[in-house]
């Protein structure tokens, strides 16, 4: 039984402004995003039996339509055209329902994984087109380098060189629905466009660049993400912002010193689960 194991990598959005609504209920976004040193462990065995299983010890997120790395191996397995079956065990160390893209980036590392190991050939703009079908993050995990993001998230403009940071993530362990803050963003005039021409070259210019229409959403129901803000910014943080749809909350700092200390002060007051990650180019 061959196995192989990949790593899927949560990300964060730098700035996230909407620009508009869809006839089809999606949201036309414009973002910076980047991947962050924060993994979650896909291991992909496959089998002699047919069917496709997901299993995620200590979580419940299923086997069936509702898991969506499930959802992205059967997508694979329909164009291999092998009567094998597939075990995936996920281990979990993305917060789920974060705004980290936890389930997109192991959406991701499964059509690539499956991808190489039963030799489909698919290339990366056909596992994007595969991946959109499964969530509008996909695309930027399958990119695999910092991206200027619009349409729904699948229109990709790679950026090379953003500076080399570190960031404390702080999860107040509250999952956070990203249907739910879209339905409830009561957009009423187009939003801004983000300068999409915009390159920081250091840390100041990223913090420059913080941005996220969501954030004011996530706040009115769960005010904890103020708090969390407040606590970075109070503990050093150069720039605090919510990523995605919430209620992760990331602070920048320039040294890993500094974010490790930041986390020692806010930890020890509080229960909400803390990551100090480095940003991936
Ligand atoms: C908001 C973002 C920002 O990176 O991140 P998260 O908070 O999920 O991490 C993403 O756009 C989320 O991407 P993803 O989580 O893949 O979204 P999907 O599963 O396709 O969509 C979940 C729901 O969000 C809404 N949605 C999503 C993307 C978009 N551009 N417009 C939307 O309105 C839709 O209501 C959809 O039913
Ligand atoms: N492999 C997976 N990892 C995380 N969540 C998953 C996975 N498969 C399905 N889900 C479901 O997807 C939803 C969104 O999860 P996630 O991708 O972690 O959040 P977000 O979109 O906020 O970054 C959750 O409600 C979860 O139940």
């Amino acid at each position: 039984m061959e196995q192989a194991t990949f790593r899927a990598a949560a990300k964060i959005n730098l700035c996230l402004h909407v620009l508009g609504r869809r006839s089809d209920g999606y949201h036309e976004l414009a973002m910076l995003m980047q991947q962050v040193g924060l993994y979650d462990r896909v291991a992909i065995s496959l089998c002699d039996r047919p069917g496709v299983e997901v299993i995620c010890p200590g979580l419940d997120l299923g086997s069936g339509e509702e898991n969506i790395a499930a959802r992205a191996a059967r997508m694979v397995l329909e164009r291999a055209r092998v009567d094998c079956g597939v075990v995936i065990t996920i281990e979990k160390q993305i917060p789920v329902a974060a705004g980290l893209g936890g389930g997109s980036a192991d959406a991701a590392a499964v059509l690539q994984g499956l991808n190489q190991m039963l030799k489909v050939g698919l290339s990366v703009p056909e596992m994007m087109s595969l991946g959109v079908r499964l969530g509008a993050d996909v695309p930027f995990f399958l990119l695999g380098s910092a991206a200027w993001a619009t349409g729904i998230g699948e229109r990709l403009r790679p950026v090379a060189d953003l500076p080399r940071v570190w960031y404390l993530l702080v999860n107040p362990n509250i999952p956070v629905s990203t249907a739910w803050v879209f339905q409830n963003l009561g957009l009423t005039s187009p939003g801004q466009t983000a300068k999409l021409r915009e390159f920081p070259r250091d840390t100041g210019d990223l913090v420059r660049l913080f941005h996220n229409d969501l954030e004011a959403v996530t706040c009115r129901r769960f005010p904890v993400v103020v708090e969390m803000k407040q606590k970075l910014l109070s503990a050093g943080a150069l720039g605090a912002l919510m990523s995605g749809s919430g209620a992760t909350v990331f602070g920048l700092f320039d040294s890993e010193s500094a974010a490790r200390e930041a986390e020692r002060s806010i930890s020890v007051a509080t229960g909400w689960s803390t990551f100090v990650v480095r940003s991936l180019p």
